[in-house]
């Protein structure tokens, strides 16, 4: 039996100007094929890792970055696995969907939540492009908390991220504060993972010399198949 959860419908909704939660943005299988692909990512010898804060605490989410790599709190010319095309196209077609514009993601961060991961509040102010910030969420929901440009306090919503939604934000939304509350453990479709993925694509830089965005398209990009 579903729970009551899942008998409310869930809306495409602006959180706020800039700010706009796609629920069901994914499908079933383009999800399982995204995890696969974390899975890859995630191999050894690059692999995800607990970041060390400058505190010197952990991060409790293990993170692997494609395109550049970022350490806490700037983008570092270290190498690691590129950003693959079909994953920018995908981060273009749903920055078309919700906020429109041109959209030319280098970099990708992906984290993985255990259950007792958390992320706190923050604001993604490492990029120097003022592009918005694409998430797609993968396995068990989460409360996603998203504030204010002004400070860590309230104002803010706490929104439900389920497998497969889209999250943007940009604009007047861009630097709004924002974390992970906790995750709902066993809340993920069945047999797709064990905790959640998270991939947040981002344009680190200005425009890139040499890559011009291309135009929206209406069927989502899908990563090549396995080999
Ligand atoms: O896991 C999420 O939904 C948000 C992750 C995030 O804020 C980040 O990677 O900067
Ligand atoms: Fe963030």
């Amino acid at each position: 039996m579903p729970g009551v959860d899942a008998l409310i419908a869930r809306c495409r909704t602006e959180i706020a100007p800039g700010a706009v939660h796609v629920p069901d943005w994914l499908s079933a299988d383009l999800q399982r094929q995204l995890v696969r692909a974390c899975r890859a990512w995630a191999r050894p010898p690059l692999g995800m890792e607990h970041i060390r804060l400058p505190g010197g605490g952990l991060m409790s989410v293990r993170t692997v970055c494609l395109g550049r790599r970022w350490r806490p709190y700037r983008y570092t010319d270290e190498p690691v696995e590129p950003l693959p095309q079909w994953l920018a196209e995908l981060g273009r077609a749903a920055v078309a969907q919700t906020l429109g514009g041109p959209y030319d993601p280098d970099v990708a961060l992906v984290n993985f939540y255990d259950d007792a991961a958390t992320m706190g509040m923050h604001q993604d102010r490492d990029e120097r492009a003022a592009a918005p910030v694409v998430s797609l969420s993968l396995g068990d929901a989460c409360v996603f908390r998203f504030g204010n440009t002004a400070t860590r306090a309230r104002p803010w919503s706490d929104v439900r991220l389920e497998s497969g939604d889209l999250f943007v934000f940009g604009g007047p939304s861009r630097l709004a504060f924002h974390g992970v509350r906790r995750i709902l453990p066993g809340t993920g479709p069945h047999g797709l993972i064990r905790g959640r993925l998270n991939i947040t694509l981002r344009q680190s830089g200005p425009a890139l010399p040499g890559r011009l965005p291309s135009a929206p398209r209406r069927t989502l990009p899908h990563p090549p198949a396995p080999a």
